[in-house]
């Protein structure tokens, strides 16, 4: 995909992975929508990158991704400020096992929600141009981890949920490509809540092992999830791919066997 001119929309985008996803987007003359339920680091963020690419090229819409009016809302005002939809980013996520309703609420149930709105303002089924969706997972999904049971239980259902749908936009020649992004740690205000106990619960007593898996592990750049995100948009082949980027093997895919009777 070509991107100049391209409009994307990311969940999630003030801080973190989704912010450092929105600068390499601008970079490459995309225009962006930035859809965060913080407002203030979502202007804060919105203003720093209008000092770099002017004022028209983004646009930060304060939205609570399981409200699903707001949702819907959120894509329809980035429809009407850039007149077409080509990126969608289903980035948002929390790591709360305490209140473990609310994270598969916002890491898979409001993925679900995106990528079909996504599919509404994108699937040549709608008479669109097609585009493309990318989903963002864990490593979690492939090691899980004892300290989070029901964030590894989301990241697991974002895979199998883009890639089913992969195989349908393929089938119903949707136009649209549907691909799943799983980084490792990453240096990001997410890691914090390793340590806290309204955010991990009973789990909290487990935060020394934790830390040592990172240490383990490493801890990655936001730019190289940004980096492996760019490949995902641009490269046309990809449908229902995995991404892989970990310390170890940097960016990579997981290989699944084919299917067998
Ligand atoms: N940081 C890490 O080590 C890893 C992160 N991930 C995933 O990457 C994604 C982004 O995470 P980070 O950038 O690390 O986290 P972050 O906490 O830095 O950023 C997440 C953003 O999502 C927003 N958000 C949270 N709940 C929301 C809601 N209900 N509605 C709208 N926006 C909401 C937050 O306000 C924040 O701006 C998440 O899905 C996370 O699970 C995956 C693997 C590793
Ligand atoms: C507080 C929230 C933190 C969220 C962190 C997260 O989502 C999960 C990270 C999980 C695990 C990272 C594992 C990395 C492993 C690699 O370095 C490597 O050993 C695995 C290689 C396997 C492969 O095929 O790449």
């Amino acid at each position: 995909m070509a991107l100049c001119g391209k409009v994307a929309l990311i969940t999630g985008g003030a801080q973190g992975i989704g912010r450092a996803v929105a600068e390499a987007l601008l970079m490459s003359d995309c225009r962006v929508s930035l859809v965060d339920l913080n407002r203030n680091v979502g202007e804060e963020s919105k203003t720093k990158l209008d000092a770099e690419f002017g004022e028209e090229k983004s646009l930060f819409i304060q939205c609570d991704v399981t409200d699903s009016g707001a949702l819907q809302d959120a894509f329809k005002r980035t429809v009407e400020r850039f007149g077409r939809l080509d990126v969608v980013i289903n980035n948002a996520g929390i790591n709360n096992e305490k209140n473990w309703e609310k994270t598969i609420q916002v890491n898979l149930t409001s993925v679900i929600k995106g990528t079909y709105l996504g599919l509404d303002y994108m699937s040549k089924e709608h008479g669109k141009e097609g585009g493309v969706i990318i989903n963002v997972s864990s490593m979690a999904a492939f090691l899980h981890s004892p300290h989070q049971p029901v964030y590894t239980a989301t990241k697991h259902g974002v895979i199998g949920f883009s890639r089913a749908l992969a195989d349908a936009a393929e089938l119903g020649n949707y136009g649209v490509r549907i691909n799943v992004l799983c980084p490792a740690f990453v240096d990001t205000p997410l890691l914090q809540t390793v340590s806290q106990e309204d955010n991990m619960g009973k789990f909290v007593k487990f935060k020394d092992d934790f830390k040592q898996r990172m240490d383990k592990f490493g801890v990655l750049k936001p730019s190289l999830i940004a980096e492996g995100m760019m490949r995902i948009i641009t490269d046309e082949s990809l449908n229902g791919a995995v991404m892989k980027i970990t310390s170890s093997k940097g960016i990579h895919f997981h290989n699944y066997e084919p299917l067998s009777a």
